[in-house]
C-alpha cells in the first residue's frame, strides 16, 4: 500500500477478502491495477475522512489535532489533499487515488470553493485534452480525471441545503456526483427514509445531474445488471457510517461504532448502506464511473471547449440538457424513476 506518505506499508487482510457477489469484476482488463480517482467533498466534522479511513481499511489519514480555541474563529481555506493507496478488491489491483477537500463550506460564502472544485476538475481535463493533442505522446502521461466525487450531506433529517444544491448543480455536468448522507447513524431507520426521500424530491425538482445508476442506452445491460441497477437508484442518497472500532464477533472481525445502546455495524446492510457503497465504487461500477468520465463528461467538456463554450455547462446543467446528447446522458432522468 502507498499511503499519503508515498511509502509502502503492510497490507493487512481485508475484511471483505470473502465477499463474492454476483457481477462482481464487470470490468477486469487491469492487469496492471486500475486507477480510479476519487474525489470526497462535504462539510468538515461529517465523516469525509474516517469514511475514507474506513473504505481503505486503514489510516490513510492521521487523526488531525485538535482545533486551537483561539483561532476557532479564523476559517481555514479550503485545500486538496492526495492520498493513493493501492487496493485489492476480490483479486482486482486498484490504484486508489483520493483527493479529499477539508475545508470546503468552512466560510460565509462558498463560490470561493465551487470555484477552485471546478477549476480542478476542469484542468484535469485541460491536461488530457493537451496530451491527446501532442505528436508525440508521453508513454508516462498520468490520467487525473475524477471518475466519481462523493458528497457528503449533513444528516439534518430536512432537506437539502442551499449549499448542496449549488455545489451538486454546478458540478453534476464535471463530475459523476454520489450523494451521500454523512453520519447517518445519527438519525433513526425512519428519518433516514424520510430524509433520503426528501433528498431525492430536492435533487428532482432542481434538476441536479448526479449518478443515478442508468441502464444501457443501447440496452446492452444484462437483467441482473438492471435489477441491480434499480436497487441502487433506489438507496440513493447512500447512508454511509464510518468506523471507530473493531470487535471480535465469533471469531470474525466486525466493524462498528459503538453506543451505550448498542452498536452500529458498518458493513451491515441494515445497519448503513456503507457496505453497498464501497462494493458500487470498488468493483460492480468501477468501470461504468469511469467509461461515463471518459466517454460523456470529458466529451461534453472537451466539445465546449474547442466550441469556445466551456462556462455555460457546468454552471447551468440543466440548460445545456436541452442542447447536447453528451448532456442528456447526464441528465437525471432516471432519479425520479
Ligand atoms: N455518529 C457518527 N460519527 C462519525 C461518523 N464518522 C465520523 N464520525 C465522527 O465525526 C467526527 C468528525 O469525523 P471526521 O471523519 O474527522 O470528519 P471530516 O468530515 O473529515 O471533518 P474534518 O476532518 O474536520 O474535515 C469524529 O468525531 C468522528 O468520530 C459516523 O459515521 N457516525
Amino acid at each position: 500500500m502507498r499511503d499519503g506518505s508515498g511509502e509502502d506499508n503492510n497490507v493487512a487482510p481485508s475484511v471483505y477478502s470473502h465477499v463474492s457477489r454476483p457481477g462482481s469484476h464487470r470490468y477486469k482488463n487491469a492487469k496492471k491495477g486500475l486507477p480510479f480517482n476519487l474525489m470526497l467533498v462535504g462539510e468538515s466534522g461529517l465523516g469525509r475522512t474516517t469514511f475514507l479511513n474506513t473504505l481503505c481499511e486503514r489510516a490513510v489519514v492521521p487523526p488531525s489535532e485538535p482545533p486551537n480555541p483561539d483561532q476557532a474563529h479564523i476559517a481555514e481555506p479550503m485545500q486538496f489533499k492526495h492520498y493513493a493507496v493501492d487496493m485489492d478488491e476480490d483479486g482486482m489491483k486498484i490504484i486508489l487515488n483520493v483527493i479529499d477537500t477539508p475545508g470546503f463550506g468552512n466560510g460565509t460564502d462558498n463560490e470561493t470553493c465551487f470555484n477552485q472544485i471546478q477549476e480542478y476538475l476542469e484542468t484535469q481535463f485541460d491536461d488530457v485534452l493537451s496530451e491527446e493533442n501532442r505528436i508525440k505522446r508521453n508513454p508516462k502521461f498520468k490520467d487525473s480525471r475524477v471518475h466519481a466525487l462523493l458528497y457528503f450531506i449533513n444528516p439534518t433529517g430536512h432537506s437539502l441545503r442551499q449549499i448542496d444544491i449549488e455545489l451538486m448543480r454546478r458540478l453534476g455536468n464535471r463530475v459523476n456526483i454520489i450523494p451521500v448522507i454523512g453520519r447517518s447513524d445519527s438519525l433513526t431507520p425512519r428519518e433516514l427514509v424520510l430524509f433520503k426521500q426528501r433528498i431525492m424530491d430536492d435533487i428532482a425538482a432542481y434538476g441536479i445531474p448526479v449518478f443515478s445508476f442508468p441502464n444501457s442506452e443501447d440496452d446492452e445491460d444484462d437483467e441482473e445488471t438492471v435489477e441491480e441497477n434499480a436497487e441502487l437508484r433506489a438507496m440513493l442518497p447512500f447512508a454511509a457510517v464510518g468506523c471507530e472500532e473493531v470487535i471480535n464477533e465469533d471469531g470474525r472481525p466486525v466493524r462498528v461504532r459503538s453506543y451505550p445502546w448498542g452498536v452500529v455495524q458498518v458493513d451491515n446492510d441494515e445497519h448503513s448502506d456503507f457496505d453497498r457503497l464501497r462494493y458500487v465504487l470498488l468493483n460492480s461500477h468501477i468501470g461504468d464511473l469511469r467509461e461515463r468520465t471518459q466517454n460523456d463528461i470529458y466529451e461534453l467538456y472537451r466539445t465546449e471547449k474547442l466550441s469556445g463554450n466551456t462556462a455555460s455547462a457546468a454552471s447551468n446543467p440543466t440548460a445545456d440538457a436541452t442542447q447536447s446528447h453528451a448532456t442528456m446522458a447526464l441528465h437525471p432522468r432516471s432519479v425520479a424513476a
